[in-house]
């Protein structure tokens, strides 16, 4: 039975765009990942994000890992695996679901626009504004060329990176320069059911590749793909790598990314791992996750005074209600501005 939500002479939410926009991340596995989920929920919380994290789980997701979210006010929904066709059997098969499952969130369709991140990316200012991008293109921020990950690509072997093109040219007998290449970890899109379909149908005829879904998804969306400024997804090698193009101080979005950062395992022992801006990053996001403040409070139902229950609180809230309202023209009380 949908709670009451009173109704108000002067605010009307058009139950269909309520929540038209949300977060989502992605959660595979019975691993430790959902800490970064938690932590990811908690921070948007902090943040005062207007709209809701959407956790898109991979069926492997225990019962009790999706209630632990969904107690952090999550709006948790299982899709489907994507398997590789059977003539892609070079990827590790774990490996290749668990990056290329990712693309099911093109279905998510009752949303217009959504921010993608990452379990391992946590958001230290408020970037609802980013849902305000023009439509039709395909937002991200540029990734970095320099750690050994890349050293499978011609460019890394020239020590060329999009991050100083000047620093070592891309030589003209190697042909064009590599297109602009996003990190896949934090992304601004329109879900679609005609780019979804089209997503896999190409998906199918495209070999796998080592940076599986984020190549895939790099050449798909190369023609409108902007680039954004690195203060909305740090890739962490930035600060060692590429530091001048850094204002850690206006840094709003934070990916874990690089080996042995992930704050829910971090040892301290790798490469990189003891720099002073790193333990920082990661005790910033123990903080947060350790903030009981922080944690979902179910909401109480909204009173006749009008008063505004955070706007995470009510989303469950407004989807049972959404479905009532189909059922009559309701007048709601207008969703609570964002801080
Ligand atoms: O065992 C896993 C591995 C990955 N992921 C999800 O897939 C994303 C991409 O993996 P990861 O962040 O480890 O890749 P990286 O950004 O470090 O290359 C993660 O952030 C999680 O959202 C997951 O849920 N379980
Ligand atoms: O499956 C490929 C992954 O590719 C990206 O991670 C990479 C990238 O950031 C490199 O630049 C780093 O060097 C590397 O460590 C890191 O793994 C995405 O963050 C992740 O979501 C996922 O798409
Ligand atoms: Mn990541």
């Amino acid at each position: 039975m949908a709670p009451e939500l009173v109704a108000k002479p002067d605010g009307y939410v058009q139950p269909t765009s309520f929540y038209s926009m949300a977060f989502v991340t992605f959660l595979a596995g019975n691993g430790d990942y959902v800490k970064g989920v938690v932590g990811l929920a908690k921070g948007l919380r902090k943040v005062k994000t207007a709209y809701p994290l959407i956790v898109a789980v991979l069926p492997d997701v225990p019962e009790e890992h999706r209630r632990i979210l969904e107690d952090q006010g999550c709006i948790v929904r299982e899709i489907d695996p994507v398997y590789p066709p059977e003539n892609q059997t070079q990827f590790a098969m774990a490996y290749y679901v668990i990056n290329y499952s990712k693309l099911r969130i093109w279905e998510f369709v009752e949303y217009s626009k959504m921010i993608y991140l990452d379990g391992d990316i946590q958001v230290y200012d408020n970037i609802d504004h980013l849902f305000d991008l023009p439509d039709g293109h395909f937002y991200a921020v540029m990734d970095c060329f320099c750690e050994k990950t890349w050293s499978h690509t011609p460019q890394y072997k020239i020590r060329y990176c999009q991050q100083c093109p000047e620093k070592v040219k891309w030589p003209a007998e190697m042909g064009p320069s590599p297109s602009l290449y996003f990190n896949a970890g934090m992304f601004v899109f329109e879900p679609s059911l005609a780019t979804y379909e089209d997503l896999l149908k190409t998906l199918k005829i495209t070999p796998p590749t080592p940076f599986a879904e984020q190549d895939f998804l790099n050449m798909y969306f190369r023609d409108i793909y902007k680039p954004i400024s690195n203060a909305y997804n740090l890739v962490l090698a930035m600060l060692w790598r590429h530091r001048e193009n850094v204002e850690l101080d206006k840094v709003k979005v934070v990916h874990y990314c690089a080996a042995g950062s992930k704050p829910w395992r971090y040892t301290g022992k790798e490469e990189n791992m003891q720099r002073e801006d790193i333990k920082m990053l990661v005790n910033k996001w123990w903080d947060i996750y350790n903030d009981e403040s922080l944690d979902y409070k179910k909401p109480e139902p909204v009173v006749s005074d009008g008063t505004h229950v955070e706007a995470m609180a009510l989303q469950p809230l407004v989807a049972a209600a959404m479905t009532e309202a189909k059922a009559s023209a309701v007048h709601y009380v207008a969703a609570p501005s964002a801080a």
